[in-house]
């Protein structure tokens, strides 16, 4: 029978759905990494919450582990990378508590609006200050959503109810799928300059870290208040104290710290800031749907193989596998490069399949450049949920078959429509494994699409591949690989190179600044 430790406060009906399952399960909420890594090697399963850091220290000890079920969204307890090398199966609950979040954050402009904490201590207090806490009516303001996925556009649901006007910066968010919503697709500096209100609702990536800088915070209105339910890290903690005791920032309302627990935050204090304990998930519908669903996956995959949820495994049957698996490491490196590459909001995805690829099973295909695709935007999405959150923001995804023969063996091609048209780019397998881009939005261009790379466009020139070689050398970046294409003699060429380190920013603005450079963009992918 296998055995699973619920190792974070989880509710009840967790442990008894493992039980009326046939899988054995231990609560042990509150271990000390030591006790964790001392005991984790006797489970098969281990169902957290946030508390519980699965690094790989825990990894290294947990020789039987198979599954680690997130019963919430964010995954950056866990260390996923290190997870999949050890072949533990890492799943989460994409959708359980994305209501009670999103009401978390409407309770806290509430909150900033009419200064409801402070105005309770001053009551309480036997103070009655009746003068002292004018507030703001939330009708008819503007409330800037950075993020308008699951959790983002139930916060812009509600708000609309309230009569207020929603803006929304996402750089995923399709036109049509704005317009279902009600909201107004805006950039980054138009929302920081209308916006009364600012809530934040992305993941923590390298795009949004310190989305709210304190370039961006001095951008926004006078008297903003912000509201941050998602994830510590994507406002600049010291400039948002600046800005409030300024007076520029009007209320700041934090669930989520750069450190956590946050028991000294040099936030404390300020005046207009508000403060809760990561208590956007914590009702007690969310944490019965999150704690039923993680203990339900978990349970099929320990006791089927059934995959749901997975952030690091696709669902495809055992039969299946070996002949999918280096599709989907192309599928996905494709998928990721249109997403890196692309600019403007995507409406459409085509992805069609020739030669030997044409005879498989396409949708596990089509779920890895999805996945690949919108990891660019948030690390939660994987195989399973991608399609799914493609429609709902609505992505338009064809799957094409092709019988034809074409000059490659084996083809995978992604095309994208955005507002600037379409792109396409191909890749095949060499040797049956090796996945290859061989076509790049129209150019013959080979390359591996592997670690740190750069894309370059530029006038095809005598001495320009010199030029771009020095001003990496001179920044100590060495060039792994080198691929070229063009359209023609003298026409556009595109550049692709591998490098051992990505490269800085300052050589980033050097190598555009080179004659006949049109574009240049550090892209990443996985190894
Ligand atoms: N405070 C709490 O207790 C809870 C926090 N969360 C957190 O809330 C956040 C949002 O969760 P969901 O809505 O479920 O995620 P989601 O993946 O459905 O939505 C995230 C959205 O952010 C957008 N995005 C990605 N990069 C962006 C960028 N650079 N600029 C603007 N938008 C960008 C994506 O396109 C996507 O639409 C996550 O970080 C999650 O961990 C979730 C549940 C509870
Ligand atoms: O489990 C919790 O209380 C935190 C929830 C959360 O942050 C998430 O689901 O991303």
């Amino acid at each position: 029978m296998p055995k699973v430790l619920i190792s974070d406060k989880m509710d009840p009906r967790a442990a008894q759905i493992f039980r009326e399952r046939g899988v054995e399960v231990d609560e042990k909420p509150g271990l000390s990494k030591e006790e964790l890594v001392a005991i984790v090697g006797g489970y098969d399963g281990l169902a957290i919450r946030s508390a519980t850091k699965i690094g790989r220290d825990v990894l290294n000890a947990a020789n039987n582990l198979k599954v680690v079920g997130r019963a919430g969204i964010g995954v950056d307890n866990v260390d996923i990378p290190a997870a999949s090398a050890k072949g533990v199966v890492v799943m989460n609950t994409p959708f359980g508590n994305s209501i009670t979040t999103a009401e978390h954050a409407i309770a806290l402009m509430f909150a900033l609006a009419r200064q409801l904490p402070e105005a309770d201590a001053s009551t309480q207090a036997g103070k009655w200050e009746k003068n002292r806490f004018m507030g703001v009516e939330l009708t008819n303001k503007t409330l800037g959503l950075i993020g308008a996925g699951n959790i983002g556009s139930i916060v812009a649901d509600r708000a609309i109810g309230l009569k207020m006007k929603v803006i929304a910066f996402d750089p995923f968010l399709s036109a049509e799928r704005a317009r279902e919503l009600g909201v107004e697709k805006v950039a980054l500096d138009e929302l920081l300059a209308r916006a009364d209100f600012i809530t934040l609702h992305t993941p923590l990536t390298d795009q949004t870290r310190n989305i709210l800088s304190a370039e961006n915070l001095a951008n926004t209105k006078k008297g903003v208040r912000i509201i941050n339910c998602a994830r510590g890290g994507l406002i600049d903690e010291a400039a948002l104290k600046k800005g409030l005791e300024s007076g520029h920032i009007g209320g700041a309302a934090l669930d989520v710290f750069v450190e956590e627990p946050a028991t000294a935050s040099p936030l404390f204090g300020t005046p207009g800031f508000i403060s809760t304990p990561h208590l956007g998930a914590s009702t007690s519908e969310a944490q019965v749907n999150v704690a039923i669903q993680v203990a339900e996956q978990m349970s099929d995959f320990l006791l089927t193989g059934a995959v749901t949820n997975a952030l690091n495994m696709p669902s495809v049957s055992a039969e299946e596998a070996p002949r999918l698996r280096p599709y989907m490491a192309l599928a996905e490196k494709l998928g990721s490069l249109v997403g890196q590459l692309a600019h403007g909001g995507l409406s459409a995805i085509s992805i069609e399949v020739e030669g030997a690829a044409a005879e498989l099973n396409q949708k596990p295909i089509t779920g890895a450049v999805l996945a690949g695709l919108m990891r660019v935007y948030s690390d939660t999405v994987n195989m399973v949920n991608a399609p799914f959150l493609a429609k709902e923001r609505g992505l338009d995804v064809r799957e094409v078959r092709h019988d034809r023969e074409g000059d490659y063996h084996t083809l995978v091609r992604v095309s994208v429509a955005t507002s600037e048209g379409e792109r396409s780019v191909a890749g095949t397998l060499f040797g049956d494994y090796k996945p290859r881009l061989v076509e790049l939005f129209g150019i013959k261009v080979e390359a591996d699409l592997t670690g740190p790379m750069l894309y370059v466009v530029n006038e095809d020139a005598p001495g320009f591949i010199g030029r771009i070689g020095t001003a990496l050398g001179d920044a100590g970046v060495n060039i792994g690989t080198f691929h070229l294409g063009r359209r023609a003699a003298g026409g556009e060429a595109v550049l692709l190179l591998s490098v051992d380190t990505p490269v800085p920013q300052a050589t980033l603005d050097t190598v555009a600044k080179l004659p006949g450079v049109k574009r240049v963009k550090p892209l990443h992918f996985d190894r």
